[in-house]
């Protein structure tokens, strides 16, 4: 049986690698590399051959995607027919798994509609003060820790886990409607127990490859993919939040409480599960990639001190024409935000995506067929880092992203917030985190690598997200 699952791309005549029974072509995974090699070197190996690879995850073959145009029509132009994630769920006995990235077809759909008004630029506008007043508590912290060092060589600061902190506290604001003050105690549970939703798996790998090979055979066992810890937490914090929310008839500028409007609507209002399971998402999708996105941008800046320089003048005019960070200043900051896509560049946070074939899909202009239930990968970061679309890949340049460079391209070269109607849902509060965190930064420390500075910068090798292995050490001085 194992032989036949494993001939499926030679029967099919496509490209493919030699499988390992049982792990597929991502053996290496977590032991010697990172996700981010074996699909790079697939990449470079099949590219400009055919349209799409063979692989295999564990037991599963998928159809990873070399050509610009099929990623197009996949995620953008052929989208009704790969509407899909394949993501495994359990509404029933894991109502916090049933979340807006999980779920699938008509009730993926359904939601979708119902969040997206969540995040108009008017909404944005909303949260802004929120996020420069905790943004504000973030440059005291950092200024602290920079005095600690006074009268030193260095001062050498851990930045990951503070800019981590930073946005647990917007996050947990927004989504949750509480003032988490991680930036004041850095051992809150709101944290310890996010991060231990990328960290910490409840399944193992093989484990993990059959509850997503069956999922209705998982279903009936009831098995659950949230750690009950986890879950109980979230739905608690809801709950509490919720009730008392209604009782004093309180109502904030947050994620929350445009939750709690849908709760009411007249035609099929989200239940407290459903309500419960998107604050959650949007919990798990605000905190750790904006704030690793900020450490990796720290990164660089620190090893280009002109960019550096140059966002910082940024800055500085701009908040001299509007006196503070609010949303007309922020779209002028052109230059941080070209910094922050030419860093989802280089590290894309979500190295690769995912999309599941509804229904078979013939390859316009080839013989080859996605079979209906085909899990297709979109390889972002060796995209990202293909010569032929970034010359010189390895080089941080944040020209690449002016709005010239950007409209040469083809509109799938930078995935950096995915693409089409699945693409993050969250993108502009992300970039309105991310733009408020390096402004307020810039504008008031400088960094240089320090001795403690890791050069260049080991990936973790199990993080579901792109995140540095160990913290982000950077020398930090006052302006
Ligand atoms: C720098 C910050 C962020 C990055 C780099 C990022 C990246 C991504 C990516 C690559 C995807 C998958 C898109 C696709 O498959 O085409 C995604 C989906 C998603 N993101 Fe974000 N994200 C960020 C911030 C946020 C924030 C702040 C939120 C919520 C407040 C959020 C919530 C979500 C949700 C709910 C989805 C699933 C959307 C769906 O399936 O319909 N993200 N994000």
């Amino acid at each position: 049986c194992l032989e036949r699952t494993y001939s499926y791309w030679a029967r099919r005549g496509v490209l493919h690698e030699k499988p390992v029974w049982f792990y597929g072509n991502l053996r290496s995974v977590g032991k010697t590399t990172t996700v981010l090699e074996p699909f790079r070197r697939f990449y470079e190996k099949y590219k400009g051959q055919a349209p799409f690879g063979g692989f295999y995850f564990a037991l599963r073959g998928a159809a990873v995607l070399l050509d610009l145009e099929l990623v197009k029509l996949v995620m953008v132009k052929e989208f009704h027919n790969f509407a899909h994630r394949g993501n495994y769920y359990n509404e029933q006995d894991d109502p916090i798994s049933a979340h807006l990235f999980n779920l699938d077809g008509r009730k993926w759909r359904e939601m979708r509609n119902k969040l997206t008004p969540t995040f108009t630029s008017l909404k944005m506008h909303q949260m802004l003060p929120t996020v420069v007043e905790i943004a504000e508590r973030f440059v005291q912290v950092v200024r602290q820790k920079v005095e600690q060092h006074q009268g030193g060589e260095e001062s050498p600061v851990e930045v990951k886990d503070l800019l981590a902190r930073f946005t647990v506290d917007i996050i947990g604001s927004c989504a949750f409607g509480l003032d988490c003050n991680s930036l004041n105690d850095p051992n809150v549970e709101f944290r310890r127990l996010g991060q231990k939703t990328f960290t910490e798996r409840r399944h193992g790998r093989l484990a993990f490859a059959l509850i997503q090979a069956f999922p209705r055979l998982a279903k009936r066992l009831h098995i659950k993919m949230v750690q009950d810890d986890v879950s109980a937490f979230y739905m608690r914090v809801v709950r509490e939040t919720l009730d008392y929310r209604e009782r004093n008839g309180v109502q904030r500028n947050d994620f929350l409480n445009l939750l709690m409007e849908l709760r009411n609507e007249p035609n099929g209002g989200l239940t407290f599960n459903q309500i419960a399971a998107q604050a959650f998402v949007f919990f798990l999708g605000g905190f750790e990639t904006s704030s690793s996105t900020m450490g990796f941008a720290l990164h660089l800046l620190a090893l280009h001190p002109e960019v550096q320089q140059r966002g910082r003048e940024e800055v500085q005019q701009v908040l001299a024409r509007h006196g503070q960070l609010n949303y007309a200043a922020l779209r002028e900051l052109k230059y941080i935000k070209q910094i922050i896509y030419e860093t989802l560049r280089k590290y894309s946070i979500a190295s690769i995506l995912l999309r599941k074939t509804i229904e078979d899909f013939q390859i316009p202009g080839s013989t080859f067929v996605l079979e209906a239930g085909t899990p297709v990968v979109i390889p972002v970061d060796a995209i990202h880092h293909d010569p032929d679309i970034y010359p010189e890949p390895d080089k941080f340049d944040p020209d690449r992203f002016t709005p010239e460079a950007m409209e040469a391209r083809p509109s799938t070269a930078w995935l950096g917030f995915g693409a089409g109607p699945r693409n993050c849902i969250g993108l502009r509060f992300g970039e309105m985190q991310a733009l408020v965190g390096l402004a307020v930064l810039l504008k008031n420390f400088k960094f240089s690598p320090a001795k403690e500075t890791e050069i260049p910068l080991q990936i973790h090798k199990t993080s579901f997200f792109l995140q540095s292995q160990g913290g982000i050490v950077l020398n930090v001085e006052k302006v």
